[in-house]
């Protein structure tokens, strides 16, 4: 069951005070194990490669748009500000640039700057399919939001939230400006709270406390289903992103320090025989590039492209 009450919403933690149930876990295994009856066998078989564990998988990483607390400099952490206007776009954009990568299942962090990035960039999605937060917050809750059509269910994108993915909780510095607070106490200081890898901001999680979370999640959470031939987005922040891409992309803690995010870039890496195959950007929707580099996805987007048509 550890894998169960670990990675299913509403698991123990800051974020979560719910309980896993066996009925929880079904629903998820119906969204992602299915193929799609709306679209052609050929076109189900390009991305629903999930009996096929050796075929490579897509992981999307994406940090959220602009937040409000963004554009005014404030430490924010776990704090649950929303995305500006801006924000909404970067989202939006994001979304074009992995409209043809093929999505099975979401995570997102806790948050609703995660959330809203998650769902407006699946708007832009080729596929059409329906992203849906699974809510665990109760039996009630489970009861109340059950999808009892299997075509409806079909159409879906199970979207996990997950607090482990949550920013780095920046303790006694939330809510403060940032230039502010390194006039107050020195650019210094500040930048080793913000960047260093073992420091801790005062009451706050240092960027190697965050990983511990983050990292485990991933792990024991998110890796699996990669294994088992899903597609994966996942949509964070700059520090529970940067903990994965260091375990990802085996940084040390000093090469993170200067591992910079911008808002609303989404990152593929392929993951082939257990390893992590790093693709950068995406740059555009019908970019060759992006594609040429696995045939699974070459093909997945030239079915999309045949449907439209
Ligand atoms: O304020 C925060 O929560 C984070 C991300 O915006 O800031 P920083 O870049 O300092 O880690």
């Amino acid at each position: 069951m550890r894998f169960f009450s670990r990675c299913f919403p509403g698991n123990a933690g800051p974020f979560g005070k719910q309980v896993f149930s066996h009925r929880q876990f079904f629903l998820i295994q119906a969204l992602t194990s299915h193929a799609s009856m709306a679209y052609p066998t050929s076109v189900i078989n390009a991305f629903d490669n999930s009996q096929d564990s050796s075929t490579e998988t897509a992981l999307i990483l994406i940090r959220h748009g602009e937040s409000l607390w963004n554009e005014k400099n404030l430490f924010t952490g776990c704090v649950d500000v929303p995305l500006t206007k801006r924000g909404v776009e970067e989202a939006i954009e994001a979304g074009k640039r992995i409209s043809y990568i093929p999505v099975d299942i979401i995570y997102t962090s806790a948050l609703i700057r995660a959330q809203m990035t998650a769902m407006l960039a699946m708007t832009q999605h080729r596929h059409k399919k329906v992203p849906i937060i699974i809510h665990n917050e109760s039996e009630q809750a489970q009861t109340w939001t059950g999808i009892f059509s299997e075509e409806t269910k079909k159409q879906s994108i199970p979207v996990i939230t997950a607090w482990q993915l949550n920013e780095r909780m920046y303790g006694e510095l939330q809510g403060f400006n940032k230039r502010e607070t390194a006039e107050r106490v020195g650019k210094e200081q500040v930048h080793e709270w913000r960047r260093s890898y073992d420091v801790r901001p005062p009451g706050g999680e240092s960027l190697e406390m965050c990983s511990q979370r983050a990292v485990a999640y991933f792990k024991d959470c998110i890796e699996p289903q990669l294994k088992s031939g899903k597609h994966v987005m996942v949509a964070a922040h700059a520090n529970s992103l940067r903990s994965i891409i260091k375990y990802l992309d085996r940084l040390t803690s000093q090469e993170v320090i200067s591992l910079e995010l911008s808002t609303g870039i989404p990152l593929l890496y392929i993951y082939k025989d257990g390893t992590f195959i790093k693709r950068g950007s995406p740059v555009g929707p019908t970019e060759a590039g992006v594609y040429a580099y696995t045939k699974s996805l070459a093909l997945y987007r030239q079915k999309l492209d045949e449907m439209s048509h």
